[in-house]
């Protein structure tokens, strides 16, 4: 057992001296690890970034949708392809300079000071936009602004994306247009005729002037459709609405309420007077022959006139009194010049 006790007091600082090196190694790595911790830390959190950038730039890049990153100040950062497309602008041109390059000039001041303000206050805008590409043509876009702020909160930039719209706006534009337009002859209808009337009241209040709305119905529009057919009937119809559309300037609107019944607007006149004449220019067209396939045919026209300001400033008065003018018009002798002013008002 002595000897077992003398041995192992050999033994323990053998053994420690054995030992040393292992241990040492096993501190420093533990050391090691210790401090090199924050930096394996780092190295993963900038893999992680460059990961979630790689993946921000793929969705950048495959956008179908434009995208354009415009500093605080107003400079273009950056742009994807989509918004290179859509407006034919290389990036390099675009780069650095203002998008007001691309504005389209049919927005007023106004629509872009509440853009600047919505951005201001919300810290975004969504709406549709009209610009330019670099071709000179428009196009429409359904565009989203935001203000992207900093970890700091300041303002670090703006990002616009834009989905491209002319198209739809394009056919939306034309359903309109068809809405307020007379299949037959193509003029304005019946639902263009209140809204025109108006500013043409606001516009004759603005400038001191006078405008008209004059009633025109056909006499004997009826015998034709009789005598030579419905197509024929057509056909009147359709000259007669290039006759008045030809008697008026273009500022002047045609509508054709129904049947052979027309309105016009008559805009920024002289006076009371000048009414009268187109009215009679009107009437000599309305009543020349016109040629059918079956034949010469010949209409007549009975028109009534009431005036802004001499007979009132309201719509629905101005329409209602012109009308019952035509009527006194249409009672009159047929050989007669079947034209009658709204009787002044006492
Ligand atoms: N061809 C054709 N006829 C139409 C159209 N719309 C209405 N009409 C017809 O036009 C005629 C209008 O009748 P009226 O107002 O009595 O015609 P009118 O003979 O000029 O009679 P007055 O206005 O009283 O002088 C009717 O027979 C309708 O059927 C149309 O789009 N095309």
């Amino acid at each position: 057992a002595a000897s077992h006790a003398e041995q192992g007091g050999w033994d323990r600082p053998f053994a420690a001296l054995a030992i040393a090196p292992f241990a040492a190694a096993a501190l420093g790595w533990l050391a090691w690890r210790r401090a090199a911790a924050p930096l394996r830390r780092r190295v993963a959190k900038a893999e992680r970034e460059a990961a979630r950038l790689r993946l921000a730039a793929s969705v950048f890049d495959a956008s179908a949708e434009g995208i354009l990153l415009v500093s605080p100040t107003g400079q273009i950062l950056a742009l994807n392809e989509a918004f290179g497309r859509m407006t034919g602008y290389r990036r390099e041109e675009l780069i650095g300079r203002n998008p007001r390059m691309l504005q389209s000039g049919r927005h007023d001041v106004a629509f872009y000071a509440a853009m600047w303000a919505s951005l201001r206050t919300e810290g975004q805008w969504r709406g549709q936009l009209w610009d330019r590409r670099r071709d000179g043509s428009l196009f429409a876009a359904l565009v989203t602004i935001s203000a992207v702020h900093g970890a700091d909160g300041a303002l670090s930039h703006y990002v616009a994306l834009f989905s491209d719209i002319t198209e739809m706006r394009r056919r939306q534009d034309e359903v309109e247009r068809l809405a307020f337009l007379d299949p037959l002859t193509g003029l304005a209808n019946r639902r263009l005729l209140a809204e025109r009337l108006s500013v043409a009241i606001r516009d004759a209040a603005a400038t001191g002037r006078c405008a008209a709305v004059c009633m025109v119905d056909l006499d004997g529009f009826k015998a034709v459709n009789d005598a030579h057919g419905h197509a024929a009937g057509d056909a009147v119809l359709v000259a007669s609405a290039q006759r008045l559309q030809g008697a008026v300037r273009s500022r002047d609107t045609v509508v054709r309420t129904g049947g052979d019944e027309f309105v016009i607007v008559l805009t920024a006149l002289v006076d009371e007077a000048e009414a009268l004449e187109v009215a009679q220019r009107v009437r000599a067209a309305l009543t020349e022959p016109v040629a059918l396939l079956s034949g010469c045919v010949t209409v007549g026209a009975s028109l009534g006139l009431a005036c802004y300001p001499r007979d009132g400033a309201d719509v629905e008065r101005l329409l209602r009194l012109s009308d019952d003018a035509m009527y006194r018009a249409k009672g009159q002798d047929r050989d007669r010049d079947r034209i009658v002013m709204a009787p002044a008002p006492p």
